[in-house]
């Protein structure tokens, strides 16, 4: 073998006794082949000049480093070193294979690994770019328009389009939920005088806490109250935006089947002129469902003993009703206790809304806005400052002086509000009633040869 040309030119010097002297840079290397009885041949032994390249060769021993190849069915081996016949017998690591197979494995289990945490971060960074992307681009230009009991609203652009999106804390999640479920059901968003609720969704704060948002249409207006406190308003104006309202309470408050659609009764339970909104033309909607409750259906309002207190103290305290505060109210028959309960809040708005009526003041200045008893106890009445006057003392908001005259149409209006505020809640109109009363009074109106205070 040494003695061919090719072998010099590998780089080294053939000696006697058949060993070959390898020059300055090459190494000694041999090749062994397994035989299909498992004993072992040498193949080749002689002079590597390729060192520096895979094979370092830098050993004393001919340690086999490299894998057998599977293309010579692992038969091969191959090594190479650099001490005088170190080539002679080779050296395999013991657990050169085993530890092949367990990195491969160990490989194969961190690339699984990565691979599904990567595929988790992608669906939860989906989800919460889909907060952001149903609620689409809203976070480019928002700006704070409120701030409620349960959350703020900001105003925001969604597709060109403006509208308010109500971001709730962890702490009101359930008050969000609530909103959401009584907004989705059906029917609901067909209805004119609804807030229009476009989407939910829930996203991770920058310090990875859960929140919560609400988007809908935007009201250009604000809410009842806002406009009142700066506008005053004609007698059909009034009547639009009351009969609106009630229309909506009314329709809230039906029991509805239509073909496979079913929505049940629901009570707001916050009626407030801060719960309406106004819309450009001064078309009012019932918003604000975070207190609502299903008087029907599979999951009616259905108190026992500790539920109690949870069905009947919710609200906001200025507009509680009578038997609210007096803890009376009729679990009996929740249904009609709760629906009577919207109605006596409704009383209070008509007063609010009719007082700001440039028609029922002729020839002298509309009154300032003022909410329900803000006269009687200010801006921040106690509960237990309204059960006194509320419950106990039965005092309602004061007809201004100039609804003393007994035209047709005042006396209607002051009936109206009376009835929806009535002590007795039993003796209380229904909304679809108020709702009626409110079309008859629009319609005196139109018909101009009755003004509202003749
Ligand atoms: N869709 C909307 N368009 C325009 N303004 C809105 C809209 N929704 C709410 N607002 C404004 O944001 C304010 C805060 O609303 P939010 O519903 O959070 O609380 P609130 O109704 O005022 O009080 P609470 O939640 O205690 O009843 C409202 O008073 C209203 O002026």
């Amino acid at each position: 073998e040494p003695q061919s040309r090719s072998t010099k030119e590998l780089g080294g010097v053939v000696r006697e006794n058949d060993t070959v002297r390898c020059s300055h840079g090459s190494r000694c290397f041999g090749l062994w082949e397994k035989r299909p009885g498992g004993e072992i041949q040498p193949v080749k032994q002689g002079c590597w000049p390729h060192v520096g390249s895979q094979q370092e060769c830098h050993s004393d021993r001919c340690q086999i480093t490299a894998p057998p190849s599977q293309i010579q069915n692992g038969n091969y081996r191959f090594c190479c070193c650099s001490r005088d016949l170190c080539n002679t017998y080779f050296t395999e690591a013991p657990h050169t294979q085993s530890l092949q197979r367990e990195e491969t494995a160990l490989i194969a289990l961190l690339t699984v690994a990565i691979a599904a945490v990567v595929i988790i971060a992608l669906f939860l960074g989906h989800r919460m770019m889909r907060g952001l992307a149903d609620v689409g681009s809203v976070s480019v230009c928002w700006q704070l328009i409120g701030r409620g009991r349960y959350g703020t609203v900001f105003r925001g652009c969604l597709h060109e389009r403006c509208v308010a999106v109500k971001l709730f804390s962890s702490a009101n999640r359930q008050n969000y939920v609530n909103e959401r479920s009584i907004y989705s059901l059906p029917l609901l968003q067909q209805h004119d005088n609804i807030a229009h609720f476009l989407s939910a969704d829930e996203r991770k704060t920058a310090d990875g806490r859960p929140e919560f948002l609400i988007v809908m249409d935007f009201y250009p207006h604000g809410c009842l109250s806002r406009y009142l406190s700066v506008h005053t308003v004609d007698w059909s104006t009034c009547c639009r935006m009351n009969h609106g309202v009630t229309r909506g309470l009314a329709f809230l408050h039906t029991e509805l089947n239509r073909g496979d659609q079913y929505k049940p009764a629901v009570a707001h339970r916050d009626v407030t002129s801060r719960n309406i909104l106004v819309r450009a033309d001064l078309s009012c909607v019932l918003a604000d469902f975070g207190l609502s409750m299903r008087l029907t259906g599979s999951r009616p309002c259905c108190p026992v003993d500790n539920d109690t207190m949870a069905i009947s103290e919710v609200g906001t305290v200025r507009y509680m009703a009578p038997e609210v505060l007096g803890g009376a109210l009729n679990l009996r028959d929740c249904e009609a206790a709760l629906k009577q309960v919207d109605v006596y809040a409704l009383g209070l708005l008509y007063w609010e809304t009719f007082r700001r009526c440039s028609e029922l003041f002729p020839g002298e200045a509309v009154p300032e806005y003022q909410l329900a008893f803000q006269a009687e106890l200010g801006n921040h009445p106690s509960f237990e400052e309204m059960q006194i006057l509320v419950a106990r003392e039965k005092f309602r908001p004061r007809f201004p002086e100039a609804w003393k005259e007994n035209s047709l149409v005042l006396r209607s209006l002051k009936e109206t509000m009376e009835d929806c505020w009535d002590q007795d809640a039993e003796a209380r109109l229904t909304a679809q009633c108020a709702e009626e009363r409110l079309c008859e009074l629009a319609l005196w109106w139109s018909n101009k040869s009755c003004r509202p205070t003749a």
